[in-house]
């Protein structure tokens, strides 16, 4: 799971993210809503290490992190997936997870391979070229991705942006299944219908902190 305790971060005179702390539990899918500008990416590129905290702490399974570079918080079990879709269009879907298992050094890559394929219903994909996939299936391929790589916790940033409507209600049962099967999701999402829809709990980032979102739908 993930822990966020305490964190400051922003930019030169732009403090964004004051003492924020937020639980991303594993086996539960977490939402997070805010204005354009509250600071959503931000905190993202604070947990993954592209940004550095001033002050508090990141835990990744109870391990603190904060000062860890990227590349070893991926090799640790953090996955993200960015807004704009992020596949290797020429290459294809399995060769897109084999590029991740390598590149987190996982013991038996192949293996990751086939069996993430297999976990997320891609095998039939296999080996389609990603740049030709639709939206929504593009989108289980970033995170089939960081799944072949090992990841633990999701970092998912708005991802239903550019997927058709039909393709919605699949794409939310599989982030289901992966909550589930015991993963620790976090999702920056500006459909609330799609977080109301699919989410254990959902959080609002204003003024630098989270809150449970107010008046959220039973
Ligand atoms: N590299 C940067 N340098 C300076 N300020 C930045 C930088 N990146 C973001 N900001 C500012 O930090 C604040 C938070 O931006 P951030 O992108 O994290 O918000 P967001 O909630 O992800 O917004 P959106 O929903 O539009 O993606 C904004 O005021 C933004 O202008």
């Amino acid at each position: 799971m993930l822990s966020i305790r305490q964190v400051s971060a922003g930019y030169p005179g732009v403090p964004v993210l004051t003492e924020l702390s937020l639980e991303v539990p594993a086996g539960r899918l977490t939402g997070l809503i805010g204005a354009n500008g509250a600071g959503k990416s931000t905190l993202f590129d604070v947990v993954c290490g592209r940004l550095r905290a001033r002050r508090g702490r990141i835990l990744l399974d109870g391990r603190d992190v904060t000062r860890t570079p990227t590349h070893r918080r991926a090799r640790l079990g953090l996955g993200r997936t960015y807004q704009r879709l992020e596949v290797f269009g020429s290459l294809s879907v399995a060769e897109n997870l084999l590029v991740a298992a390598r590149a987190t050094g996982a013991e038996d890559p192949a293996r990751a391979v086939a069996e993430t394929l297999r976990r997320l219903g891609l095998a039939d994909f296999a080996a389609y070229p990603a740049g030709k996939l639709p939206t929504g299936v593009a989108r289980l391929v970033e995170i089939a991705r960081a799944l072949a790589g090992g990841a633990g916790v999701l970092l998912l940033d708005e991802p239903s942006s550019g997927m058709a409507a039909a393709e919605l209600a699949e794409f939310a049962e599989s982030l289901r299944a992966l909550a589930a099967d015991g993963l620790a999701l976090l999702m920056i999402e500006h459909d609330l219908e799609l977080v109301d829809a699919v989410c254990d709990d959902v959080y609002e980032l204003r003024d630098g902190q989270v809150l449970p979102r107010a008046g959220r739908p039973d």
